[in-house]
């Protein structure tokens, strides 16, 4: 799968934040299998702790994708992205521009405007963005080749609140890799994303937090596996009614002694 033409084997992107401990970070990235794992630069300082946390990271190996999380300005969020491509060396940027402080709703229309800047500027753009088809097409418009619409709020761990908008987003951007962000609580919430037929899910908090992370880390991989599999092994239609799954032909037949009708 490629996103701004870089290939990626692995289907899931992790997120950095909220980990007990630096050394389960690490644990739970590499058996995640991730290959590109977000940070934030708004919650993390370049000085002291914050520059081994960005050695830890880089030692993992991974593709980083420098976020805005926290911005809720169009240009509080084009000078973070600016910042972080500057210490990142990356025109990846998981671009956030939050309108809501209760819900962390993105603010649709500063997430094109500062889209199009970024765009224009050189940077790859991953918005975070609603499960909206015409904002989605704004997004394309203002030079966006991916779409990150959220499954639920951030750190709700609600699970995929709205599968028919994202149904309906992937019937209307087929050609356009679709990253469900946020709001993902279990594996089977993850897995449903890709049945669905996104082509990868980033979380953060439902690894973070659960009871043992790197566990958890290990069981999102599978469900992202699994999910993308059943997807592409095109799974049959539900039905109303049941349909018996053992064939008639061959069943036993029993004569008027055992009250049947046949000899
Ligand atoms: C780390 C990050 O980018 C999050 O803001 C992201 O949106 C994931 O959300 P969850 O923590 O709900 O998985």
């Amino acid at each position: 799968m490629k996103f701004y033409g870089e290939e990626l084997s692995s289907r899931l992107f992790l997120g950095t934040a909220q980990y007990p401990s630096p050394a389960i970070l690490q644990d739970a990235i590499k058996v995640s299998r991730a290959e590109v794992i977000t940070v934030s630069l708004r919650r993390e300082t370049t000085g002291g702790t914050g520059a081994a946390f960005w050695d830890l990271l880089r030692d993992l190996g991974c593709r980083i994708l420098p976020n805005t999380a926290g911005c809720h300005s169009v240009q509080e969020a084009v000078t973070t992205a600016q910042m972080a491509r500057e210490i990142f060396g990356t025109p990846w940027i998981k671009l956030e521009v939050i309108g809501h402080g209760d819900s962390l709703q993105p603010d649709v229309f500063g997430l094109v405007e500062a889209a199009k800047i970024l765009t224009d500027d050189g940077f790859q753009v991953f918005p975070y963005t609603t499960d909206d088809l015409v904002v989605g097409e704004k997004l394309i418009d203002a030079g966006c080749e991916v779409l990150m619409p959220w499954g639920a709020p951030i750190g709700s761990g609600q699970g995929l609140r709205n599968p028919d908008a994202l149904r309906a987003m992937r019937a209307h951007f087929p050609d356009v890799p679709l990253v469900v962000d946020a709001g993902i609580g279990r594996p089977s919430d993850a897995a449903e994303a890709m049945e669905l037929g996104m082509d990868a899910v980033l979380l953060n908090t439902a690894v973070a937090k659960a009871g043992d992370p790197v566990q958890m880390a290990r069981a999102m991989a599978g469900a992202v596996d699994a999910g993308r599999d059943g997807f592409q092994a095109d799974p049959m239609e539900r039905r109303d009614m049941a349909v018996p799954s053992t064939p008639v032909l061959g069943l036993a037949e029993f004569g008027p002694e055992f009250g049947g009708e046949f000899e």
